[in-house]
């Protein structure tokens, strides 16, 4: 017997369509879903999601979306109670969920939502809105391998995707690549600001920090060396780098404990979201 090919799914439903949501549409639309396969449910909808879907043809808010093929929930943990009374009709016996709320564990969706058996949990993060983002996904016992190829490529159609071997590595991989961006965000905050302290005008600062994190990136996505050797690359012996990275990197009171404390915090925080 043939394998089953990975594709995009003929029918889904979004449930949420602020940041994460709106990105994930626009990376199916890009990938060349078809349009009219797709629901949007967003109570709130922003001028612009009202204008892709106006533009693009994906129904908005619906009378009946019932019974899809994947159902995608986007809103934010602390709603899905509220939003959980109107769902679970929207599922069908066949239709597989798919859930990129931070904490909700697959018995909590399963709760709220009685009728799907099959939950794929995934947690992207935000640069999925360029597709560049990266996922870690876990699926039910449920899940044939024929849906974890329909959630892996609409997962792939907003960045790299990593499956994981059992659900209770994913609020990890929240604290880690979930909230990462923040981090490297406030470092550049962080950076700008230590170099208006060194003397520079802020808004030279503020660009200088800004283009060094994003081409230190860039590098990183193409080059197959590690981070280490890039930054070994970057540091002359006896020179200035070595004499920043003395600070950065002592131990202790160097980042690696300060982000070691920043990770357990975020995870923390997703094991308290559970339930
Ligand atoms: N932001 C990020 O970087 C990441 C977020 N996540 C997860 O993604 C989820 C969404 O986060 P994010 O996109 O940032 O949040 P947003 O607030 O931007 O999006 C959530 C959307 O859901 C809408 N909403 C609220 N109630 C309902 C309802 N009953 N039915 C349908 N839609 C509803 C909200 O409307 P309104 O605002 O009007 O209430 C909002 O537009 C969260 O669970 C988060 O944990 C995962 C990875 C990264
Ligand atoms: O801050 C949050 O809870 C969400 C999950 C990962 C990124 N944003």
């Amino acid at each position: 017997m043939s394998k089953p090919a990975s594709r995009l799914p003929s029918s889904l439903v979004l449930v949420g369509a602020g940041k994460m949501g709106g990105a994930m549409l626009e990376g199916w639309l890009a990938e060349g879903m078809p349009p009219q396969g797709i629901a949007v449910i967003e109570p709130r909808p922003s001028e612009e999601m009202a204008r892709l879907c106006g533009e693009r043809g994906v129904a908005l808010n619906p009378k009946e979306p019932a019974a899809p093929e994947v159902l995608v929930l986007a809103i934010k943990p602390q709603m899905l109670d509220e939003a959980a009374k109107d769902l679970d009709a929207l599922v069908g016996s066949g239709t597989l969920l798919v859930s990129i709320l931070a904490g909700k564990t697959i018995g909590d969706l399963r709760k709220r939502l009685p009728t799907a058996r099959a939950v794929v949990r995934a947690m992207p993060n935000l640069p999925a809105s360029i597709g560049r983002g990266a996922t870690g996904a876990a699926a039910s016992s449920e899940v044939t391998e024929a849906q974890r190829l329909v959630a892996d490529a609409l997962l792939r159609s907003v960045g790299a995707v990593e499956w994981l071997p059992s659900e209770s590595l994913i609020d990890a991989v929240t604290a880690v690549s979930g909230s990462g961006p923040a981090y490297v965000f406030h470092l550049v905050e962080c950076l700008a600001e230590a170099g208006i302290a060194a003397g520079l005008p802020a808004d030279l600062s503020q660009r200088l920090a800004r283009a060094t994190v994003a081409g230190a990136g860039e590098l990183l996505f193409r080059s197959d060396l590690s981070a280490a050797t890039l930054r070994q690359n970057v540091t002359s012996p006896g020179g200035t780098t070595a004499a920043g990275l003395q600070v950065l990197m002592a131990d202790p009171g160097g980042l690696k404990a300060l982000m070691r404390e920043t990770v357990a915090a975020a995870k923390k925080r997703a094991e308290e979201l559970a339930g």
